[in-house]
């Protein structure tokens, strides 16, 4: 049986990680770099932070290069089970979900301030008329 075609847990991969094993999910699939530690050009400390959990968000941030994608390959032992990914997928959308709200939330505030604005400015206008 080759490694390629494993289908893990993330149970599984925490326990894994728990043995010294550099084990992360990027994008539903999962890789070892436990020999990948000393060469990875952004440090040891970062994959080592990520073992036992899904590092796709991390990976993706650091905007790595085609280079890197297709050195990942070498390292992939397998994919995530389809209710972790499923898990993963809420998790993910949840956190998007909160993120715009908060987005909104800062805009109707930003809004609210303008219309203040706008409001005391009218009022001093026609009260100048007045005085
Ligand atoms: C199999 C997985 C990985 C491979 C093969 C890999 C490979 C590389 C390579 C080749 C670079 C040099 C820059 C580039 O070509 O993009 C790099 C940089 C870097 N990587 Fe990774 N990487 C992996 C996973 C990760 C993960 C999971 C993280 C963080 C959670 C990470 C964080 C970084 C950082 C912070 C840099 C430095 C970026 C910079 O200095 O601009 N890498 N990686």
């Amino acid at each position: 049986m080759t490694e390629a075609s494993t289908v893990f847990t993330m149970e599984k991969i925490k326990q894994l990680a728990s043995k010294n094993r550099t084990i992360f999910v990027i994008n539903n699939e999962v890789y070892d770099v436990s020999k990948f530690l000393d060469e990875h050009p952004g440090g040891e400390e970062v994959l080592q932070e990520h073992a036992g959990k899904d590092a796709s968000e991390t990976f993706e941030d650091v905007g790595h290069s085609s280079d890197a994608r297709e050195m990942m390959v070498k390292f992939k032992i397998g994919e995530l089970c389809e209710s972790d990914k499923k898990a993963l997928q809420s998790k993910k959308d949840k956190n998007k979900a909160s993120a715009t709200t908060s987005i909104s939330d800062n805009f109707s505030t930003y809004k609210s301030g303008i219309i203040s604005v706008v409001v005391a400015f009218i009022v001093t206008y026609i009260y100048s008329f007045y005085i």
